[in-house]
């Protein structure tokens, strides 16, 4: 195909395949690397440049993946845009802000929200965006490699590759739970989003990789950000650590002291970052980085700042991707900061006013009972809203009572038909529990969630045949003093019904046998 016809055709007849074909069909000796090129859309006929990757040429082999980026970028003006506006703003309302300002609250002290150009998106039609989108996945291309940046056009359209901040994040695994589903609830469609298998072992990382990416920028541009500072229950810490280390900016993290696992602690040391270490809770850290970031030239990297968001929701059009665009009927995900739930309300719904999908799923926002703030509020007819102080609970990532994003999670909930559960610390550690003798290995926040399913399930409101998508939020691994508590029977007032304790037994081959025998009949008796 000639540059001269490529530039006539209209978007729908260049089908993916076709690129597919043009790849494959070149010598396999080469390594390719995508060109951006002007196509007629179809919606309205203009000339214009859009981002399907239809070219590929050979690249040299002394450039990076970066270099690749820079040389592939379009000359043309992008098409897409994207800013902050106050979150659910009376019709009419003009206020709005550029991205590059760093402003996280509107005139009115209300939540921000990023804006899209929806007109400019709604040129390209659902199958252009789902083309695009799958093209891009398994590939090492700068960046769309990354599960977040895969969807650059939705996320942050103007930032300029060069200034992405990225270690290829996203793209998780989507765990058929077979066993799980069948032993312990008679499903057999439910999967786990693991987004906890990433590169600082919790899905903070979608939204921090675009909000150090929007920082580098911010510098690059001499903004006065000196530093990016965060209060954390350990995960949101250990992802703004290491992206920000992995791009040389100072990071500052505000952390309860001893109400985070030790893995968790070890993160932002190791990644250099300036921890203190405060005698409050999370709410209180909370408090006190937004009145610092108010007065030093820090910028605030808690989901209170919505370019977080914006990488977060890439999780949910991704379970619609890995299902090959069809909708799940449910999607559980546990809530602390309430930051997770609306951004997967707006991936989802994004999806659908672009034409890749037809509807949302229902969603459930599941809350440990220690710290259920949202839950209350949920049961009181989502009357007034009281934050309250958050007790202990083994899912210490989501111990927060005074959550930032209420109003989010709120309009999110409403608008999917969503529910709210609540799990007590018992109900959250078998349900964990279960979940690893099945062969995962997952934190106590997806414990809450699979709490959640159990009661939906129990109840009737999830049928057996539902697909359901419970998000796993965290890595396991994180967690293991919970989980050696459990297993030993460690946890006062907790029968611990699912503990697995090891044998102690004597090195003498006799008594080796005598425990191996009686565990193998149980086993027999057992199946
Ligand atoms: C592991 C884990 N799960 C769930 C959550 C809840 O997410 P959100 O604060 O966005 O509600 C958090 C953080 O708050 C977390 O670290
Ligand atoms: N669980 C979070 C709490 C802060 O949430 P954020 O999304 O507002 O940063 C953490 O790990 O710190």
């Amino acid at each position: 195909m000639t540059s001269s016809s490529l530039f006539n055709a209209s978007l729908s007849s260049l089908s993916p395949n076709q690129d597919l074909f043009r790849r494959h069909t070149s010598s396999p000796l080469l390594r390719y690397r995508p060109v951006l090129v002007s196509c007629t859309s179809p919606a309205d006929g203009n000339n214009t440049t859009t981002p399907i990757e239809t070219i590929t040429k050979p690249r040299r082999t002394e450039n990076t993946i970066r270099d690749d980026a820079r040389l592939q970028r379009s000359t043309a003006a992008n098409p897409f845009s994207a800013r902050y506006v106050p979150f659910n703003a009376p019709p009419g309302s003009s206020e709005h802000y550029s991205l590059d300002e760093i402003v996280y609250r509107s005139r009115s002290g209300g939540l921000l929200d990023v804006e899209h150009d929806m007109e400019a998106l709604k040129r390209f039609d659902g199958a252009y965006w789902r083309d695009l989108f799958d093209s891009r996945v398994g590939k090492s291309t700068w960046p769309y490699g990354s599960g977040v940046w895969s969807k650059k056009e939705w996320v942050l359209p103007e930032i300029d590759d060069d200034d992405i901040v990225s270690a290829f994040e996203g793209n998780s695994n989507l765990f058929w739970a077979e066993r799980f589903g069948k032993k312990f609830l008679g499903m057999n469609d439910l999967w786990v989003k693991h987004c906890g298998i990433s590169h600082t072992g919790s899905f903070k990382d979608l939204g921090m990789t675009v909000l150090v990416s929007q920082v580098n920028r911010l510098r690059k541009m001499k903004r006065p950000v000196v530093g990016v500072g965060c209060a954390s229950t350990g995960d949101t810490s250990a992802a703004l650590s290491a992206y920000c280390a992995s791009a040389g900016i100072p990071s500052i993290v505000f952390l309860p002291a001893n109400k985070i696992s030790m893995a968790q602690l070890v993160q932002p040391i190791a990644n250099g970052a300036f921890v203190l270490s405060i005698d409050t809770d999370f709410d209180g850290c909370m408090k006190l980085i937004r009145e610092i970031t108010a007065e030093l030239p820090i910028y605030l990297a808690n989901s209170l700042n919505s370019l977080r968001l914006e990488g977060q929701k890439t999780a949910a059009i991704e379970i619609l991707q890995q299902f090959d665009w069809q909708v799940p009927d449910w999607v559980i995900v546990p809530g602390g900061n309430l930051g997770n739930i609306y951004a997967f309300y707006k991936g989802f719904k994004m999806c659908q006013e672009l034409g890749l999908v037809d509807r949302i799923p229902r969603m459930v926002c599941a809350q440990a009972a220690n710290a259920n703030p949202l839950y209350l509020h949920y049961k009181s007819g989502w009357k007034d809203f009281k934050p309250m102080t958050a007790s202990t609970t083994f899912a210490s990532a989501i111990q927060i009572g005074d959550p930032v994003s209420i109003d989010r999670a709120v309009y999110a909930l409403k608008k999917c038909d969503g529910i709210v559960e609540e799990a007590t610390e018992e109900e959250l550690m078998d349900a964990m529990a279960q979940a690893d003798s099945t062969g995962m290995f997952i934190c106590p926040h997806t414990g809450v969630a699979l709490t959640a399913l159990f009661k939906l399930r129990n109840r009737g409101v999830i049928a057996p045949t539902d697909r359901t998508v419970v998000v796993s939020t965290a890595h396991g691994l994180k967690f293991t003093q919970s989980k050696i508590d459990y297993h030993s029977k460690a946890i006062p007032d907790m029968a611990c019904r699912f503990s697995n304790p090891p044998v102690e037994v004597k090195a003498d081959f006799g008594a080796v046998m005598d425990v191996l025998k009686s565990y193998l009949g149980s086993q027999t008796l057992r199946s």
